[in-house]
């Protein structure tokens, strides 16, 4: 049989499930690749994968599109990696550099700072140029916060706005894939989950920055229907940037 091909996310937030998958049986029916949120979305796209945990900000780019399984990346408020980041209030930041390696994050500061903090900004994709703030997710926000004045956590600032938890990124098909295997696979995600203890054993620790707290508390992996609601309403806003 061929193999199910699957692009996830190579920052630690995926490392529960990539954990889960390795100690299941279901790892022999898969072809799995560790890329950048932007190149999921992109291998998802254009069907060089046939499941990707791409940002949600791209699924109505994806042909077909159809969320499989129970859980994805999220938060109950703050998350701890997904931030803007500036010396300056919200309110006086005239420009925004994006981050390249993002899809949801940088419309979800586009959304939040229309809407909920209400200011006209400039957003520039070239990292060259110089700006009030910038967007930034992943691993490489990890103990940077105190770097500067102002540290924007955009599922707590969401929380604020909405009231609602937020989808960063979920399991998405580009084609119908056999029951079976997403059941299998789906099972793997849930024992990579209530194994965060051991996998947390395995992880090299971040100076500065609390792991434990970020894999158990922070982020927040059940596609619950709060979160399914979050990701309609936030697909909305995205029609009205
Ligand atoms: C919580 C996070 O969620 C992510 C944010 C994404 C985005 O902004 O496009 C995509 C996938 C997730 O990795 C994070 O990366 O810190």
């Amino acid at each position: 049989m061929n193999k199910i091909k699957i692009s996830a996310v190579v920052y630690t937030n995926t490392k529960p499930f990539i954990y889960g998958i390795q100690k299941s049986e279901v790892s022999n029916q898969i072809s799995l690749a560790l890329d950048i949120p932007a190149d999921c979305a992109l291998k998802l796209i254009n069907d060089q994968v046939d499941i990707g945990l791409v940002p949600v900000a791209v699924i109505p780019f994806v042909q077909g599109a159809k969320i499989v399984g129970d859980y994805c990346i999220g938060s109950v408020g703050a998350v701890n990696s997904v931030f803007i980041l500036s010396n300056v209030p919200a309110a006086e930041i005239k420009t925004v550099k994006l981050d390249p390696e993002s899809r949801t994050s940088n419309k979800l500061a586009e959304v939040l700072l229309k809407f909920h903090f209400k200011v006209p900004v400039e957003f520039k994709v070239n990292q060259d140029e110089d700006c009030d703030a910038i967007v930034l997710i992943g691993d490489r926000t990890f103990a940077r916060k105190s770097e500067f004045k102002y540290a924007y956590d955009m599922g707590e600032e969401w929380m604020k706005f909405t009231g609602l938890p937020f989808v960063y990124a979920a399991w998405v098909a580009n084609k119908s894939i056999p029951t079976p295997f997403i059941d299998d696979f789906n099972a793997a995600l849930k024992l990579g989950l209530a194994q965060r203890q051991a996998l947390l054993k395995e992880l090299p620790s971040v100076p500065g920055f609390d792991l434990e707290d970020y894999l158990m508390n922070k982020l927040d992996f059940d596609l619950t229907s709060a979160k399914r609601k979050a990701l309609n309403l936030f697909l909305e806003y995205l029609k009205e940037l």
